[in-house]
C-alpha cells in the first residue's frame, strides 16, 4: 500500500469514527512505508497543519483499543461518539500510542480532505523530488524498439518496456480509440463515438492479422483496425511520452560562448512561401531557445510579418503587436529606461507566452540598452548537478506573481507554480518561471520560507555568473525571437529614445506549428491517443 494510501486510511478513519469506538488495524508494512515516506517531508512542510497531523499520526504506535486504563480516555463516550458520526466536523478520537496518547485537535473535514488531496499531488511530486526523477532532458531518449503486438486468449497485447512483458490492452481503450470514419470525424478529427455507450462487457468476436496490424470484430458488431505501431505505442515507456506531442528535440544548452555563433536565419528566405526556412527557424528556437532573423527591414510591419509567419500574436493587457519605448505607456518597468535583470515574462499569467520577439527599431540621443539572454535550462542543468536539494526546492515550492501596475488590473495566475516547472509524467523540465520583480506570495509556511530564499539565492547567483550571461546589442534589422519558457532576458539601463517592436506567441501555438512542419500532420495525428 502506498504511503499516501496509508495516510488516507489513518486520517480518514479518524475523521469518520465508526459508532463503536475502535481504530482500524494498520498493517505493519503500511505503517513502515508511511513513516518512511514522511520521515523526510520535504514538500509536506508546505502544509504545516497536515504535516503536524501526519507526523503525530506517524508517531502512532500499534493502534490499541482506547479503553486503555492507563490513558485518561479523552475519546468521547460511545453515545457522544455516535452523535458525532456524520457531523460536519467530528472530533477525532485519540490514538493510543506506546508513548503517549495524541489528541487530534478538531479539524475541519473540508480543510483536511483538501490537504489530503495535496498529499496525493505532493506524494507524486514528492516521489519525483525524492527519487530524483526530475531532470533537464537534453537528449531525446531513443525510442524503445517496438515489439510486434500479439493476441493472447482473445486479448490484444502490447509489449511494455516498463513491465518487461506483454500486457493486455483493454478492449474499452481499443474500442474508444477506433479511428474509423464512424468513430472519428474525417475532417475535424474529433471523436464521434459515444465512449460511454461502449458496452462495459465488450468482447472480441474475432481477430484477423495482416502485414501491418490487426482487424478486430467486436461483440457489439463494430469492426476496427489497429496498426501494430499504434498498439505498440499504447504501452511505450513514460520517458518516450510527449516527444511528438511536445515536439521535443535534442537541446543545445549554452552559455556566453553562444555569442561566437548565434543561431540565425535570413529574413528574405523566411518570407518566401516555402516552409523550409520557417521550419529551420523553429528548429533553432526549439534547440537553442532563441534565433535571430537577420536582414529584416527595420519597420514594425516587417517585424509583425516575421511573428505572423510563425503564428498569430497573443493579445494581453499590453495589447497585441507592441512597439514600445520608455514612456510608461503601460505601467511596467519595461516601459522605463532602468536596467532589467534576467527574467522570464508573464509569470503573472497562468500560461506565460511561449515566444517573445524584440526588434530594436531605433535608439537615438543616448546609449546603453544592451540585451541580456540566459539559457535557463543550462543553468537549471548545472544546478541539478551542483545542488540537488536546491534544484528540488525550486522544483516543488509554488510561487505566485502579479502584474498590478495598470490602474484597473492586478493579474495573478490561478495557482502558484514552481520556478522550475516539470512535466509530471516524464519528470522533464518544461518551463522556467523567474521574475523577482513580479513575485508575490511564496507558498510555504512563513517560518520555513528562508529555505526557499536560500535556494533562490543560489539560483540567482548562477544566473548572474558571467559564463551564463550572453550580452548582445540588438540592432535595427536583427529580430530576436526566444522561448520565454526557457530563455531569460534582460537589458542594461539606457539613455535617449529607444524603440522596440515585437510580440508574444502562445506556447501551444508555436509548438503546434513546429511539430506540423517537423513531423507532418499524419504522424502528429497518429500520436494523439498514445503520446
Ligand atoms: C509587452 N512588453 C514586452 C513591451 C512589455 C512586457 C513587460 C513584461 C513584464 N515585465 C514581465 O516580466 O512579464
Ligand atoms: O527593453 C528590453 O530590451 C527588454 C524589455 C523586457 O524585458 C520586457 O519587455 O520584458
Amino acid at each position: 500500500m502506498s504511503s499516501s494510501k496509508a495516510i488516507h486510511q489513518v486520517l480518514l478513519a479518524r475523521l469518520f469514527p465508526i459508532p463503536k469506538i475502535g481504530t482500524p488495524k494498520i498493517d505493519a508494512e503500511s505503517l513502515r512505508s508511511f513513516r518512511q515516506a514522511f520521515r523526510r517531508p520535504k514538500s509536506i512542510a508546505a502544509y504545516p497543519s497536515l504535516s503536524r497531523s501526519i507526523s503525530s499520526a506517524a508517531d502512532v504506535g500499534e493502534p490499541r483499543s482506547n479503553s486503555d486504563p492507563r490513558e485518561p480516555s479523552r475519546t468521547p463516550t460511545a453515545s457522544k461518539q455516535a452523535k458525532n458520526v456524520g457531523s460536519s466536523t467530528p472530533k477525532l478520537g485519540h490514538i493510543g500510542a506506546h508513548s503517549q496518547s495524541l489528541m487530534f485537535e478538531r479539524v475541519d473535514i473540508k480543510k483536511l480532505t483538501k490537504q489530503l488531496r495535496k498529499v496525493d499531488v505532493v506524494d507524486r511530486r514528492l516521489r519525483q523530488v525524492l527519487d530524483g526523477s526530475l531532470k533537464v532532458m537534453t537528449t531525446t531518449p531513443p525510442a524503445y524498439p517496438p515489439k510486434k503486438p500479439r493476441i493472447h486468449e482473445k486479448m490484444i497485447q502490447a509489449y511494455s518496456p516498463t513491465a518487461h512483458e506483454f500486457v493486455n490492452v483493454p478492449n474499452i481503450w481499443l474500442r474508444d480509440n477506433c479511428q474509423c470514419s464512424s468513430c472519428v470525424h474525417e475532417i475535424t478529427k474529433q471523436r464521434l463515438l459515444d465512449t460511454f455507450q461502449i458496452p462495459q462487457d465488450l468482447d472480441v468476436d474475432s481477430h484477423e492479422r495482416d502485414a501491418t496490424g490487426i482487424k478486430v470484430k467486436w461483440s457489439d458488431g463494430h469492426e476496427s483496425y489497429y496498426t501494430d505501431d499504434f498498439i505498440a505505442k499504447s504501452a511505450s515507456l513514460t520517458e518516450n511520452k510527449g516527444i511528438v506531442r511536445q515536439a521535443i528535440t535534442n537541446l543545445h544548452l549554452w552559455g556566453v560562448e553562444v555569442s561566437e555563433n548565434p543561431p540565425t536565419v535570413p529574413y528574405p528566405q523566411l518570407m518566401s512561401q516555402e516552409s523550409k526556412p520557417l521550419l529551420q527557424l523553429l528548429q533553432q528556437i526549439r534547440r537553442y531557445g532563441f534565433c535571430y532573423i537577420d536582414s529584416t527591414p527595420a519597420t514594425p510591419e516587417a517585424t509583425k510579418f516575421v511573428l505572423e509567419r510563425i503564428s498569430f500574436i497573443r493579445l494581453t493587457h499590453y495589447g497585441g503587436f507592441y512597439d514600445f519605448t520608455a514612456d510608461l505607456a503601460s505601467k511596467d518597468t519595461a516601459y522605463t529606461n532602468i536596467a532589467l535583470e534576467a527574467h522570464t515574462d508573464n509569470t503573472y499569467f497562468s500560461d506565460p507566452a511561449g515566444l517573445q520577439a524584440f526588434h530594436l527599431l531605433s535608439h537615438t540621443d543616448g546609449e546603453g540598452g544592451a540585451s541580456l539572454l540566459v539559457d535557463g535550462f543550462k543553468v537549471a542543468n548545472d544546478l541539478y548537478h551542483e545542488d540537488r536539494d536546491v534544484y528540488n526546492i525550486l522544483s516543488s515550492v509554488n510561487i505566485h506573481a502579479h502584474a498590478s501596475g495598470n490602474e484597473d488590473i492586478s493579474i495573478q495566475p490561478y495557482k502558484g507554480f514552481p520556478t522550475l516547472n516539470h512535466d509530471q509524467q516524464t519528470g522533464y523540465l518544461l518551463q522556467v518561471r523567474w521574475n523577482s520583480s513580479d513575485r508575490a506570495a511564496i507558498e510555504m509556511p512563513v517560518e520555513k520560507v528562508e529555505k526557499w530564499y536560500d535556494a533562490a539565492r543560489k539560483w540567482n547567483d548562477m544566473l548572474k555568473k558571467p559564463e551564463n550571461e550572453y550580452w548582445c546589442q540588438l540592432t535595427p534589422g536583427r529580430v530576436l525571437v526566444f522561448d520565454n519558457w526557457r530563455v531569460l532576458h534582460g537589458r542594461s539601463a539606457f539613455t535617449g529614445k529607444r524603440r522596440i517592436a515585437g510580440g508574444y506567441i502562445n506556447r501551444d501555438d508555436w509548438i503546434s506549428k513546429f511539430k506540423m512542419l517537423h513531423y507532418g500532420r499524419e504522424k502528429v495525428l497518429k500520436h494523439l491517443t498514445v503520446d
